[in-house]
Parts: structure tokens; C-alpha cells; sequence
């Protein structure tokens, strides 16, 4: 099998020799550049998919050669440096799945690094050969194969084994549960539990029960004791979804706790200690939320010791065709059946922006399935409740036959587009509580 390529760039020969002496590294075809400076240029004229770097200088202009190429999405890169501070290597950070080591080195995590790297690249190479029911790459629960979801696979790889707190950002339907249990999956708290807990449909009366429990007697009707989602968790991840939605008198609460690592079930006597990785997401930009006030600065700060962006459904290109093919393929293999998709179909999938994101195309090839005998073809896919035109009434719109499901479905996906994802909203528009809107898209995904 070919070995992967690696580019070695580092300028002091003591560290040289020192990497140099790494067992795992001959397992790599090594590309060296002993007094080039401009690493990110040649970076971007050679991809490899390995790069080990000293770094000496990094200024905004390497930043956005390394940003703009995009080189940085097929690329594991190891970076070592003296450790001082640099805002172009944070903002770099965000971007790609980069190990950052500062000397003294501690030669057997690079090893281990390596090795690592080594492993995943020999099973790129060898799956590339197989051909399966989907043909795209997973990781953990998340599947798709394009470059921005590699990325994210990187940096989960690496985020997984720590105990930072992770903010998860994407827009609705995304997949940021989905994100949210790979960390816990991959992570050493995996036999432990993971709950998942929606901020936005928190009782403003119940709140502190909810997390932090309550003991029997505490107030009007708490007859028995009740365990809060921090005890429920423990030992594993919590995961806040929709923690901009909670209201900031609320959020203090949080903060207290992780801060102080304590909390006290609503009536108790004493502190426990919270023994869980919290997990946070937010379909809003976490820097606007806290302009906006919706998210506490204070509460950003501990949240998002780890910012994970999940890319948008348009911006997967081939996955989108991908991800409507796996879903049918499962759907085939759970029901023994062999349906196959028109290819107009899948042009139609593919120039389709996917506002609801894999939510929506997931859901939409569910309809499809159902409505098409044997083969999908475009009139099966049906993306949204049509648009009201004036003068037309509902009645004159529905088709006849239409299940209430579907419509209340459909009424629910549009209104949450016109919301950009905002379930507030999206409840208040629809007339219904918070709650019960989680309740109606939690239904609908199983
Ligand atoms: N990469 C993926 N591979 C397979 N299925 C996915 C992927 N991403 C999302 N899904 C599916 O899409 C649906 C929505 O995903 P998920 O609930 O994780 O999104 P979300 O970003 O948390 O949404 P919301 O903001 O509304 O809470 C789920 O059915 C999930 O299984």
C-alpha cells in the first residue's frame, strides 16, 4: 500500500533530529523543507495529507492563504511551537483538525499522534475499494463523505477524548444531536449516559427542578423526589440543546454550576458534586446571541472551551445526492424492499438548497418512498407546503386524501424556515406551546 505523504518543515535542527527519531514516522513518505519560511504556500502547492510544522511566525496573510485554498480539510497538521499567544493560529485553530504541540516535545504523544494518523489514512485507502448499500464515509452516527464533514470529523476526533465543554453551532436539522452523542460515543464517558435536555422548553416554574432536581416535600406537589438532569447524566454528557433559547435569569443558574462544579437539588440540604461533560448547541451565532442578549458572555466563555461548527446541507456537495441515497437504502433494507431513485430525482435533490438541512432531506425521501411504487422520481418529492397565493384558500391548496400528519408536518417545517430555526417562534406562529413542538419533531423522527 502507498504511504501517505508528509510534509516536514522544521527549522531548529535539535527538534529535526528529535522528530526525526519517532518510530511511527517512517511509516510516512516524508516530503522535507529545511529553510523554507513560507510553509503555507507550499502546503497549498502540495496537499499532503500530513504536515508537521515549527511554527515560527504565523501572520494574518499565512491565515488566509491556508483559509482561502481550503487546503486545510483534507490535512491532518501538526503544528509545534514555543506556545506564544498568536490570533491568526486561533482563528486557524477553528478551522481544521490541527494538533497543537509546544515544546519541550513529549515525543511519544506525537508517536501516538502518528500513529493514529497513519491508521486512519491506511483505512481511507482500503475503503475507497469497497462497495456498500451507502457509499458514504461515517463517523460515529454522523455520515456524509465531502471535505467540511471530514473537517468536523477531525476535530470531534480530537474534542471526543478531552473533557472540554463543547458549544455545537449549526443551523436547524443540521445534526448537532447527532454530534453531540458521537462526542459522548467516542469519548471515555461512552458506558455512562448521555441525556439530552431542550433548553428553549424548560418551564420557566420547573426550571431548577428540571436540572437540578428537587427533594420529596420541597414545594406544593413535589411528593416523591425527582432526579435532575444533572444526576441523571452523571458520569456521562449532558447535552443543552437550544441554550440560547433558555432565558438569561435562567442561565445564571448554569453558570453557578460550572463554575463551582455544585449544585443542589431544589429543598436539599447539601451540594452534590456535577460529574458531567456538558455538551451545548445553538442554532444562532453564539458572538451575535451574546450582542443580542441572548446568550450570557459569561456562559459563552465556559461553554465553548470547544467551538464546533457544523456545516449547512448545501455546502456538503456530493453528500446531499449521498445522504438521499442512504436513506433509501435503509429504508429498503428495514422494509426488504428494492426501490431505486430516478436520476431527474436525484438532479432535483441535488439543486435544492435544503433549508431544513438533513432534517428536511431526510424527510423528504421518507415521503418519497412511501408515495413511489418502485421507482422515486421528481413528483414524489415534495419539499413544502406550498406558498399561499392570493385569493387561494387552504382547501383550494391540500389535495384531498392528505394525511393530517403530513400537513401538520409540513406546516411545522415551513414555519421553522420562515423562522430560521427559531422554535420560539415557530411555537408562538403556530399557536402551539414550545414544548409541544419538540414533542411533534421528536415524533417525527422516529
Ligand atoms: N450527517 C448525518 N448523517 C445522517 N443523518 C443525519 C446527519 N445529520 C443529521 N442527520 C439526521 O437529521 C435529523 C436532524 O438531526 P439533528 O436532530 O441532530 O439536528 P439538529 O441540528 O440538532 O436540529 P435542531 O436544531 O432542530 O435541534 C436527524 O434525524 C438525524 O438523524
Amino acid at each position: 500500500m502507498n504511504q501517505a505523504k508528509l510534509y516536514f518543515n522544521i527549522q531548529n535542527k535539535d527538534l529535526r533530529q528529535q522528530i526525526k527519531a519517532c518510530t511511527e514516522l517512517s511509516r510516512f513518505s516524508l516530503i522535507e523543507d529545511v529553510d523554507c519560511a513560507d510553509w503555507p504556500t507550499r502546503l497549498s502547492q502540495l496537499a499532503p495529507p500530513v504536515a508537521i510544522i515549527e511554527l515560527v511566525n504565523f501572520s494574518e496573510q499565512d491565515y488566509q492563504t491556508l483559509n482561502s485554498l481550503k487546503v486545510l480539510d483534507d490535512m491532518d497538521l501538526i503544528i509545534i511551537s514555543q506556545g506564544e499567544p498568536n490570533p491568526h493560529l486561533d482563528k486557524l485553530m477553528q478551522i481544521g483538525a490541527i494538533f497543537h504541540y509546544r515544546t519541550p516535545l513529549d515525543i511519544q504523544v506525537l508517536n501516538e499522534t502518528l500513529e493514529e494518523i497513519n491508521q486512519l489514512y491506511s483505512e481511507k485507502v482500503t475503503k475507497g475499494q469497497r462497495v456498500g448499500t451507502s457509499d458514504l464515509d461515517q463517523f460515529g452516527l454522523l455520515v456524509g463523505s465531502s471535505a467540511p464533514m471530514h473537517r468536523l470529523y477531525r476535530q470531534l476526533r480530537r474534542v471526543a477524548k478531552t473533557e472540554a465543554n463543547v458549544l455545537i453551532v449549526g443551523e436547524s436539522g443540521a445534526g448537532k444531536e447527532l454530534v453531540a452523542k458521537t462526542i459522548h460515543l467516542a469519548s471515555q464517558r461512552s458506558q455512562q449516559p448521555f441525556i439530552a435536555i431542550n433548553c428553549g422548553a424548560l418551564s420557566p416554574e420547573l426550571v431548577d427542578s428540571e436540572l437540578f432536581g428537587h427533594v420529596k416535600g420541597a414545594f406544593t406537589g413535589a411528593n416523591k423526589t425527582h432526579q435532575g438532569v444533572f444526576q441523571q447524566a452523571e458520569g456521562g454528557t449532558l447535552f443543552l440543546d437550544e441554550v440560547t433559547e433558555m432565558p438569561l435569569e435562567q442561565q445564571v443558574k448554569l453558570l453557578r454550576v460550572l463554575e463551582t462544579g455544585e449544585y443542589r437539588p431544589v429543598g436539599a440540604q447539601a451540594a452534590k458534586l456535577a460529574k458531567v461533560r456538558i455538551v451545548a448547541a445553538t442554532n444562532r451565532d453564539p458572538q451575535q446571541a451574546v450582542e443580542q442578549n441572548y446568550l450570557r458572555e459569561d456562559l459563552y466563555y465556559r461553554l465553548a472551551h470547544f467551538p464546533l461548527t457544523v456545516p449547512p446541507l448545501r455546502e456538503r456537495g456530493e453528500d446531499i445526492v449521498g445522504l438521499a441515497k442512504h436513506f433509501i437504502a435503509y429504508r429498503n433494507a428495514n422494509e426488504t424492499q428494492h426501490k431505486t431513485i430516478h436520476q431527474a430525482a436525484l438532479e432535483k435533490v441535488a439543486n435544492h438548497s435544503w433549508p431544513g438541512n438533513v432534517r428536511e432531506l431526510k424527510h423528504t425521501i421518507e415521503r418519497a418512498f412511501i408515495l413511489a411504487d418502485k421507482v422515486i422520481s421528481t413528483e414524489h418529492l415534495i419539499f413544502e407546503a406550498p406558498p399561499l397565493e392570493t385569493g387561494s384558500s387552504l382547501e383550494e391548496i391540500i389535495p384531498a386524501g392528505v394525511a393530517l400528519e403530513e400537513i401538520e408536518k409540513a406546516a411545522i417545517i415551513k414555519t421553522l424556515n420562515v423562522n430560521e430555526g427559531n422554535k420560539t417562534e415557530t411555537a408562538q406562529d403556530l399557536g402551539i406551546s414550545v414544548k409541544t413542538l419538540y414533542n411533534k419533531l421528536d415524533k417525527y423522527q422516529e
